[in-house]
């Protein structure tokens, strides 16, 4: 059993926490608000994320939180910092978080023993020096010199959200980059049970088959930060090529949900990552491509790919309401309904969601735009200050609006019955922002269904519907 310290309770810090303690270690989660360790310490994670509150509850007794440093970090062998590193305006991600933890963690180190501290956020190539010098500070301010006494190594996380749980019980790979020995060993010594999968699987999120030990990656501390931003560039582009081939598809009537698939069959290119739609959003892939942009940028580095990804995936946010344009004619005054406010189904952060700019332009218009989403309104209340009328369903959403728009595929729509819909609505347009839906049992409800590269095979539909 190690004992770990995880600085920020956030997504990555309590899935981290709830996973560590899951696979025996003694875990302390710290954070600066109090509200979030009031709640985790009943065991309730302080955001939606699917099984986590289980895996929580089920671990608690190996688990502490607080929000004192001096409790937690002199009593770890391995102190991880997971606090957020949002972007600035110039796209250089914001440190101060880090910046603040590395002191504390510094100014609160056991000078008796060696502490680990790792790096999870996700920082800038070369990060792990400078979070290194400030720990080096703080630690001398208050104990004198280090001489040793931590190294600083990176780890990388990759989950997602939405499946945050199982992503970080049976990740594809654990990436480490450490260039002390000693924190190769320890970091070995806390992941052993993960690469071996030596633990028992929480009864709702089984180990999948194909999951018997985990690769795991060691590399020095520069290759472990730079391996982080390149996943994330990769994935992004993914979306972003295949959403510039739905526009290649929708000029020449072919349906980029088969060349998704008669191309991802292709094990070289693999079918996942391909879903064309309004685009990619989230804390993550927004912010890791303008942070290796102004990387590249700092070494006098262009990186048209990657700037090119992000070109076409915030044009796809505009072609919402191009398409509404072309089918209504007019939005001014229209009533526009979204299904879906978060950056994707199963959680509720609305961190760069698309629904955000898609309902600010259909405001700017002239538009009355409403939204139903399963989880994301409370945040959305808090968080957005736009004039959106919040529903408390689709069926509220529908009634005598003009058009629908489908911006996050929560399985609740996609497997909606469509035909009540279609009936309550002025005209019933839908567009399927992430092409989730099947285009033909929507339109054969009656709706006139448009989706992202997807021809319109169907019979067009009746104007105005009858309002009942
Ligand atoms: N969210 C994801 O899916 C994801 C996945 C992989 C990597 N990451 C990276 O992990 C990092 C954390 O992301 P997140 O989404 O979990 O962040 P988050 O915004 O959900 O949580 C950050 C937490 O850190 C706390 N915090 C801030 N300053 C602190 C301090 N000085 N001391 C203690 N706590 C402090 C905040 O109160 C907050 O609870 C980021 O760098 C992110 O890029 C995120
Ligand atoms: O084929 C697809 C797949 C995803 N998306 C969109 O892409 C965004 C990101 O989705 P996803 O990657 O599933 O969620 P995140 O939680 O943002 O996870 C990404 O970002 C995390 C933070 O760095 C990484 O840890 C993960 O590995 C990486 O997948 C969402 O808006 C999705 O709707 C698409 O448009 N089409």
């Amino acid at each position: 059993m190690v004992d770990v310290a995880i600085v920020g309770m956030g997504y990555v810090g309590v899935t981290t926490a709830a996973t560590l303690a899951h696979i025996g270690h003694r875990v302390y989660g710290l954070d600066i608000d109090v509200g979030r360790i009031e709640l985790l310490s009943r065991g309730k994670a302080p955001f939606y994320e699917p099984h986590l509150d289980e895996l929580l509850a089920r671990n608690l007794e190996r688990m502490h939180f607080t929000t004192d440093y001096g409790e937690a970090i002199p009593r770890a062998d391995v102190v991880f910092i997971a606090v957020g590193t949002p972007s600035l305006p110039d796209g250089r991600p914001d440190l101060r978080y880090v910046e603040e933890a590395a002191r504390e963690i510094g100014r609160h180190l056991n000078a008796e023993r060696f502490t680990l501290v790792i790096n999870k956020s996700t920082v800038p190539i070369g990060s792990g020096n400078w979070v290194e010098a400030h720990i080096r500070r703080s630690f001398s301010e208050t104990h004198g010199e280090a001489n040793g006494r931590f190294a600083v190594a990176s780890n990388p996380e990759f989950l997602r959200e939405g499946s945050a749980v199982s992503d970080s019980l049976y990740p594809d790979r654990i990436v480490v980059g450490a260039d002390d020995p000693r924190a190769r060993e320890i970091l070995r010594k806390l992941y052993a049970p993960l690469v071996a999968q030596d633990f028992s699987p929480p009864e709702s999120v089984p180990r999948p088959e194909h999951v018997q030990t985990v690769p795991y990656v060691e590399t020095d501390t520069a290759t472990a930060e730079l391996v982080k931003y390149a996943a994330n560039a990769f994935l992004a582009l993914k979306i972003s090529f295949i959403n510039e081939i739905a526009a290649l598809a929708e000029k020449v009537g072919a349906d980029i949900r088969d060349v998704a698939r008669g191309i991802g069959l292709d094990r070289r290119i693999g079918t996942s990552f391909l879903q064309a739609g309004v685009g990619w959003g989230g804390s993550c892939f927004p912010k890791d491509t303008a942070a290796i942009l102004a990387t590249g940028e700092e070494y006098g580095l262009k990186m048209p790919i990657v700037a090119a990804a992000r070109e076409v995936n915030f044009a796809q946010r505009k072609k919402v309401v191009e398409k509404l344009l072309g089918e209504l004619k007019i939005i001014k005054g229209k009533t526009i309904g979204l299904l879906g406010l978060s950056f994707k189904p199963n959680t509720d952060d609305l961190r760069d969601a698309p629904a955000y700019d898609i309902a600010r332009e259909l405001l700017e218009k002239g538009a009355f735009v409403r939204a139903y989403d399963p989880v994301a309104i409370p945040r959305a209340q808090r968080e957005w200050n736009l004039d959106i009328e919040y529903r408390k369903s689709v069926l509220d959403v529908a009634r005598g609006a003009d058009a629908l728009v489908l911006v996050t595929e929560w399985k609740e729509f996609t497997e909606l019955d469509w035909t009540e819909v279609a009936r309550v609505m002025r005209t019933p347009v839908l567009i399927d922002g992430r092409n989730a839906l099947p285009g033909k049992v929507v339109q054969e409800a009656g709706l006139r269904y448009i989706g992202f590269g997807v021809p319109a095979h169907f019979p067009a539909y009746e104007r105005v519907a009858e309002l009942r």
